[in-house]
């Protein structure tokens, strides 16, 4: 089986630098490598690499309402949107390494280009489903759901030449919530969408979280996985451009991703907002490490 890895360098969804060397310090911990010790065969597409960087400088990028940088992050997740679609035509597994989480806009909209009833497992401390209308600080790393779903004020240029509103409220479900703005609540709640908050994991244990997101899911669902590495609690991936103490524990993260990979039904990963340049070296290299071990999980590594 083969999975195609895409590195976004790419910051333009939130304010912070240093996470556009996300996907270079992942791949430079060895992480190819050691998904082809797994067994998979590998590709990285290191042209795409190279062309976002470009894509991310957009001239006059600034003025569509409260947005920061929507030509830079429509552009960028245009390009991403193509590229993980087609991957998915080719029939690989389609591993996107972040880069800020503005880019699940892109991910999401590629695989339901190839798989329309797909399912979407978003973990992570935040909601992201803030809408132009509805974000306070115009970052799009805090969006990019609510242009899945297509709500309201979502529907301007230069977003809607390439993206339709491709997810459904009943498509999303969400693991590891605890900083979710008062318009997002509401949101949620009047959307129906069905969420596993940091409490929820207290109160059932992440076992019966997974059984109840997984059931949710359905059995013959292709599922999309996008893993924004601030769910993890800060003390475990603390080089993270919005950190919220409470979070997942490193066995809880990863047996969320385990559980995941066992139903066999996983077609796109993304694992988002790592920052090498945040905290110190040793927490930088910590966070790094927990995103090549998740993706490891993604493709099937097993404890035993
Ligand atoms: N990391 C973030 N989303 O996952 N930050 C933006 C959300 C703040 N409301
Ligand atoms: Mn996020
Ligand atoms: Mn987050
Ligand atoms: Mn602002």
């Amino acid at each position: 089986a083969s999975v195609e890895v895409l590195g976004y360098p790419f910051s333009g969804g939130q304010p912070r630098g240093g996470v556009d060397e996300g996907p270079e310090a992942l791949v430079k911990a060895g992480l190819l490598d050691q998904l082809s010790a797994l067994g998979w065969e590998v590709k990285f597409n290191s042209q795409a690499m190279n062309d976002v960087r470009e894509l991310a400088v957009q001239e006059h990028d600034s003025g569509i309402g409260k947005m920061h940088k929507p030509l830079a992050v429509s552009a960028v997740n245009e390009r991403v949107a193509a590229d993980v679609a087609a991957i998915q035509e080719r029939g690989a597994l389609s591993l996107t390494l972040g880069g800020d989480h503005s880019l699940g806009m892109g991910t999401v909209a590629g695989t339901k280009r190839r798989f329309p009833e797909a399912a979407l497992i978003w973990v992570d401390a935040h909601a992201d489903i803030n809408t132009p209308l509805t974000t306070d600080s115009g970052n799009l790393h805090g969006c990019p759901v609510s242009f899945l779903l297509g709500l309201e004020g979502t529907d301007v240029p230069p977003f809607n030449v390439w993206l339709q509103p491709c997810l459904r409220p009943e498509d999303i479900v969400y693991i590891g919530l605890r900083d979710i703005d008062d318009k997002e609540k509401r949101i949620l709640r009047e959307l129906g969408i069905k969420v596993f908050t940091m409490h929820d994991v207290d109160a059932h244990g992440i076992g019966r979280v997974m059984e109840r997101v997984l059931a949710h899911v359905g059995a013959a669902r292709p599922i999309h996985l996008s893993f924004d590495v601030d769910a993890l609690d800060p003390t475990v991936a603390p080089s993270t451009g919005t950190p919220v103490r409470g979070g997942l524990t490193f066995r809880e993260g990863h047996y969320i991703v385990e559980a995941i990979a066992e139903t066999g039904n996983l077609v796109a990963v993304d694992i988002v907002e790592v920052n090498p340049a945040l905290e110190d070296e040793a927490s930088a290299a910590q966070t790094v490490a927990i995103g090549c071990s998740l993706s490891r999980a993604a493709l099937g590594e097993t404890l035993f």
